[in-house]
């Protein structure tokens, strides 16, 4: 069997070109969405991925812009921030930048947010509305990887679906997505023993360990949809996922490339909550 690569950025650009109809739309009404990303210090990758969101939102017709603090700033002057931006009603959508800085409590920035304008979907409110099955705004690369499953056709209702990772950007909510789509899940993580056991009955295999190429053919079932969220830098610069792309795509159905797969849907799914939450403050579709 030869897998069919699902090309995240190509339906990306398709979902893109789709939602800059629906900014037009809403620019005659006289509501023009704005993100405002904020960013502590200059690491690369974070740096590269704020300047990816600016694009897409440019590209789509959202107007955008970056707040840059250096890394040295305390808590409560990104909490002031917040606030300020809080109370903008030119601001749809905030989104800080994650890692942050050790000193600065990442929980106490996500619940300072406005649940209005929580377009990462972290606030305890989006995840409480998660989890419950009610309308809210959805975390960008879970939202991303289920839209990935529904475009393709993949099956999710009755499925054995098997996420490796609990963590709370990914993991542990892209197993409630797919359990709201009546999928049986089961998470795996470091403590877990004989992974190999719950990875080989995985019909949808979700993978979001951090670690280079560690998911090979014997890993799992044939026949499977194997997602790869892993983004790992090679020496030589390039990137790889944590799925060994070759050997795993002879025997899978389908299974996501790294680059172009995950990544380029994490932001079009931000642009998506970004035009969720213009239309929410400014009350369209009510
Ligand atoms: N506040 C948040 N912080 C972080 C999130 C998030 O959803 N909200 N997710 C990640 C990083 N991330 C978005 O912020 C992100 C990661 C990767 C990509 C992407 O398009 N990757 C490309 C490769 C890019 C490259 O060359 O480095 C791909 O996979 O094709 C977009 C967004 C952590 N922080």
């Amino acid at each position: 069997m030869t897998a069919q690569v699902i090309k995240g950025k190509e339906l990306a650009h398709k979902l893109r070109e789709e939602m800059a109809e629906e900014v037009t739309q809403l620019k005659e009404k006289g509501i023009i969405p704005h993100l405002t990303v904020i960013i502590l210090g200059d690491d690369p990758a974070s740096k590269s991925y704020v300047n990816g969101k600016k694009k897409a939102s440019a590209e789509t017709g959202i107007s955008s812009d970056i707040i840059e603090m250096p890394l040295s700033a305390s808590e409560q002057e990104l909490l002031d921030k917040i606030d300020i931006l809080n109370n903008d009603d030119h601001v749809h959508g905030i989104l800080v930048q994650l890692p942050l800085p050790e000193h600065i409590n990442e929980q106490h920035i996500i619940e300072a947010i406005s649940p209005d304008k929580d377009v990462d979907g972290f606030h305890p409110s989006s995840i409480g509305k998660m989890l419950t099955g009610n309308d809210t705004f959805l975390p960008c690369t879970p939202l991303g990887i289920l839209t990935m499953l529904q475009s393709y056709g993949i099956q999710i209702e009755g499925k054995h679906a098997v996420i490796i990772g609990r963590s709370n950007i990914v993991g542990k909510p892209v197993g409630q997505l797919l359990l709201n789509e009546h999928a049986t899940v089961t998470y795996c993580h470091s403590r877990t023993k004989d992974m190999t056991a719950f990875t080989k009955s995985a019909d949808i295999l979700i993978v979001a360990m951090g670690k280079p190429n560690v998911i090979r053919s014997e890993h799992i079932k044939e026949g499977s949809a194997i997602i790869d969220v892993g983004i790992n830098r090679k020496d030589d610069g390039k990137l790889t996922g944590d799925v060994d792309f070759q050997s795993v795509s002879e025997k899978a159905s389908y299974i996501t490339p790294v680059p172009k797969g995950v990544g380029p849907m994490t932001i079009t799914m931000l642009l998506q909550n970004t035009i969720k939450a213009a239309k929410g403050l400014s009350g369209v579709g009510r």
